[in-house]
């Protein structure tokens, strides 16, 4: 939308000043609080990430800077958009789209609370969104549409400015799209089956140049950690794919794969990559895709592209595709609605305008006439008959005059 250059940080924070009206704050994360704002030329309510960046040595900012620029380029319906950001002395500040139906820990949560199973066709589907997300991130391109399930994808053509997100976990994945309460009763069931996934908070992301070229520093979530990462081994895209595992584990047995009191008993557990089958309600294809995930050999760890080749991936691709153009099709129908309505009612004002335009002219015809009779039974000399409303030689009836009058 708009990208800014570091160079005059107060006429940054005029025009912050100027364009957003800054709302409550809706949390606080481990770099600063993010509130939520509104945009005001556009209306769009958005949030506004504060990152502090007072300690940061020019390099790191100028990084931090074009991480920005990336992310700014990072379009895709299941990543949370990246509108502008800007900043004054000590704060960056990131202005992004708002997803108003909070994030997959809250939805975990809240199935924990129920004592209920996320349904499985749901994690196969919010599982597929966080993929394609992935996939654009990890190849630089979008998967190519499903005619059919059975179709086979061909081998991805690495793009440029291809991003590791470095930090997936429930709490950076979001759900929006419309609201999931069927009624305005903030009590009434919650309804996830409509959720819009989005990839979330890629402020940790780090942008290479090739996929060979890996990145070497890491911050991340523990629990999702994948363990060459632990053991500071450069890190690829597949470190994606191993916290995209233990995410959709976390959904299927409500606790993530790998818990410790202690930092090191975690370490230890991760690296030696055990853990529990997901629980019996679940397929074996679900516990297998997760096995793929959850591998502690690079080597054998599936890629973005391999698990989108799953057939049931495909289908739950396949599914979302025809979702989204069932819910294009009802958009298309409600607009041509509205389209026959202002049609009906310009057709309505338009009749009634003819009627008294039509009215009108019966006047003026009629006080003519009466007007020439007058003069007749005056004895005063007629001239031969003339159009009396026109000035033209011959008298019309009114319906011809009035087509006459419509040329
Ligand atoms: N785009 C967004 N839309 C709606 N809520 C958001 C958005 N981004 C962040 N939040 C909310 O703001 C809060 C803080 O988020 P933030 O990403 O800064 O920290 P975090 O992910 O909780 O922690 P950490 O910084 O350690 O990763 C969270 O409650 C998060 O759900």
């Amino acid at each position: 939308m708009y990208s800014r250059k570091l160079q005059d940080p107060d006429n940054a924070g005029a025009l912050r000043n100027q364009e957003y009206q800054i709302l409550e704050e809706i949390g606080r994360g481990s770099f600063g609080c993010v509130r939520k704002v509104i945009h005001t030329p556009s209306s769009r309510t958005m949030v506004r990430k504060e990152i502090k960046f007072g300690h940061m040595n020019s390099k790191e900012r100028q990084q931090l800077i074009a991480e920005c620029a990336i992310l700014g380029q990072l379009k895709h319906e299941n990543i949370v958009e990246f509108y502008n950001w800007d900043y004054d002395k000590d704060v960056l500040y990131l202005y992004m789209e708002y997803c108003s139906n909070g994030d997959l820990s809250q939805m975990i949560n809240h199935y924990k609370k129920e004592r209920k199973y996320i349904p499985e066709k749901l994690v196969w589907d919010i599982m597929t969104q966080i993929l394609t997300a992935l996939y654009r991130c990890h190849y630089g391109s979008d998967p190519q549409p499903l005619e059919t399930i059975y179709d086979k994808m061909k081998l991805p053509v690495k793009g440029a400015n291809l991003v590791i997100h470095r930090d997936l976990k429930p709490g950076n994945i979001f759900l929006s799209g419309e609201n999931l309460t069927s009624s305005a009763d903030k009590n009434s069931k919650l309804d996830y089956s409509k959720a819009l996934v989005k990839l979330g908070d890629f402020g940790l992301a780090k942008s290479l140049e090739s996929s060979i070229e890996f990145a070497t520093t890491y911050v991340g979530t523990p629990y999702y950690m994948s363990p060459e990462v632990l053991m500071d081994q450069p890190y690829s895209p597949l470190s994606d794919i191993w916290s995209l595992g233990c995410v959709v584990y976390e959904m299927c047995s409500l606790h993530p794969p790998f818990q410790a009191k202690t930092y090191s008993e975690l370490q230890r557990r991760i690296k030696a990559a055990n853990f529990e089958r997901i629980p019996q309600y679940y397929s074996d294809e679900l516990q297998n895709i997760l096995t793929s995930c959850i591998e502690s050999d690079i080597q054998r760890r599936s890629s973005t592209f391999e698990l989108l080749q799953n057939f049931q991936l495909r289908v739950a691709r396949k599914s979302l595709q025809l979702q989204r153009f069932e819910e294009n099709l009802l958009n298309y129908e409600k607009e041509l609605m509205n389209i026959g309505n202002i049609l009906e009612q310009q057709a309505g004002e338009y009749e009634n305008e003819m009627a008294s335009i039509r009215a009108q002219y019966r006047k003026e015809f009629e006080t003519a006439v009466e007007e020439r009779v007058r003069a007749v039974l005056n004895g005063k000399r007629v001239n031969s008959p003339t159009d009396i409303i026109t000035g033209r030689k011959h008298l019309h009836r009114p319906e011809q005059l009035w087509r006459m009058r419509g040329r």
